[in-house]
């Protein structure tokens, strides 16, 4: 359910694992196009997809008889899509959840927004995140990402219907770990985006990824996450793939913002969903409910809403309190 970068790519991924699959777009002029030439113009002029998939604009023609139901449109949208679509998702299926993002306001992860929005028991909801630019992936370039189920068989079953030759998914049950881990790392890789943008270098870019997966595994914990799930595919691996590459919408994004652009003239170069525009307030708040103290994050906010200029960021972030490294000695040093 959604024809854009991910939901196009990952489309082709079930198709070549074998699935038929039914793609929908908002747009007619895309499903004519897929149908017609097999291509979606729109994001890969240049890929031919395969065979089994037909695209739809009718959400009901996309879910009729469907097994798995993929869900790929934006965080800030999914509520509202979801409602329309509820009632034709079949009472068995596997939901599946390839967003990276919190919703505004709510402070939910997207699972949370699938299981209240649709009342669908948290057993049948899975994410896949990973270090997953969709992009490579139309190309076939062999990547590995993390299936999450709290149910493990159906995570298996999932981890089967996706599994190709350039894809290879691991299964998990840690959902809150895999989906703050996808949800924080956009908001980094902005940060690394405007230090690229802003001309440093590789000790900058390296701390920003270090501090940023320091921050993401604090409230993963907090929240109840498998600490270990920020060290794997959907933490560090996701984390620098997104930081360090231009394919990521994020790096770009926050490129703009460290060459001086406004946010509405980095959203202007970078077209495409950047989640961590809207998902740097949402984590801040959620991080703040949670009395967890994410440095970067709130930073990358008050660049994005409050007009502070990233040089002035950067002195801000530098000139903090000291502090240990680990977490153990932290929390000692705040006794
Ligand atoms: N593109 C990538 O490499 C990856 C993206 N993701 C995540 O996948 C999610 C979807 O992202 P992309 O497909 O990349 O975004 P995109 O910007 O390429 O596509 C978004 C799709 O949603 C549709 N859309 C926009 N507003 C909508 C609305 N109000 N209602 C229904 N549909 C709407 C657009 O027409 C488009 O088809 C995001 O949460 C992103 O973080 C995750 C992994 C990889
Ligand atoms: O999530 C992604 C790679 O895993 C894609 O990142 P962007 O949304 O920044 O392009």
């Amino acid at each position: 359910m959604g024809a854009g970068s991910w939901g196009t790519a990952f489309a082709k991924i079930m198709a070549d694992a074998g699935s038929d699959v039914s793609l929908w777009a908002r747009r007619e002029s895309v499903v004519e196009a897929v149908n017609a030439t097999r291509r979606n113009p729109d994001y890969f002029p240049d890929i031919d997809l395969p065979e089994g998939i037909t695209a739809t604009a009718d959400p009901a023609e996309a879910l009729a008889g469907a097994r798995i139901v993929v869900l790929a449109v934006p965080s800030q949208t999914l509520s509202d899509n979801l409602a329309a679509w509820t009632e034709r998702i079949d009472p068995d299926a596997t939901v599946v959840s390839l967003m990276k993002g919190i919703e505004l306001g709510t402070l939910r992860r997207m699972s949370e927004v699938v299981s209240d929005v649709s009342g669908i028991a948290t057993e049948r909801i899975a994410v896949v995140s990973g270090p997953n630019l969709a992009r490579e992936i139309a190309q076939e370039q062999p990547t590995a990402s993390v299936v999450a189920c709290p149910d493990h068989e159906r995570a298996v079953e999932l981890q089967n219907a996706v599994t190709t030759s350039y894809f290879r998914p691991y299964s998990s049950t840690d959902v809150i770990g895999c989906e703050l881990g996808g949800a924080t790392k956009n908001v980094i890789a902005l940060a690394y985006g405007m230090a690229s943008g802003m001309g440093m270098g590789d000790n900058t870019k390296a701390t920003l990824i270090t501090r940023g997966l320091a921050e993401a595994t604090r409230l993963g914990v907090n929240l109840g996450a498998d600490p270990a799930t920020f060290a794997g595919l959907a933490g560090l691996g996701d984390l620098v793939a997104t930081c360090s590459s231009p394919l990521s919408r994020n790096h770009t994004f926050g490129k703009q913002l460290g060459l001086g652009k406004s946010l509405e003239e980095a959203a202007e170069v970078t077209k495409q969903t950047a989640e961590g525009v809207k998902s740097c307030r949402s984590i801040r708040d959620l991080s703040r409910k949670a009395g967890v103290e994410m440095p970067i994050c709130e930073t990358v906010e008050k660049v994005c809403y409050e007009g502070l200029d990233p040089r002035e960021a950067v002195v801000a972030l530098m000139t903090r309190e000291t502090k240990p490294e680990s977490e153990e000695l932290r929390s000692k040093h705040e006794q």
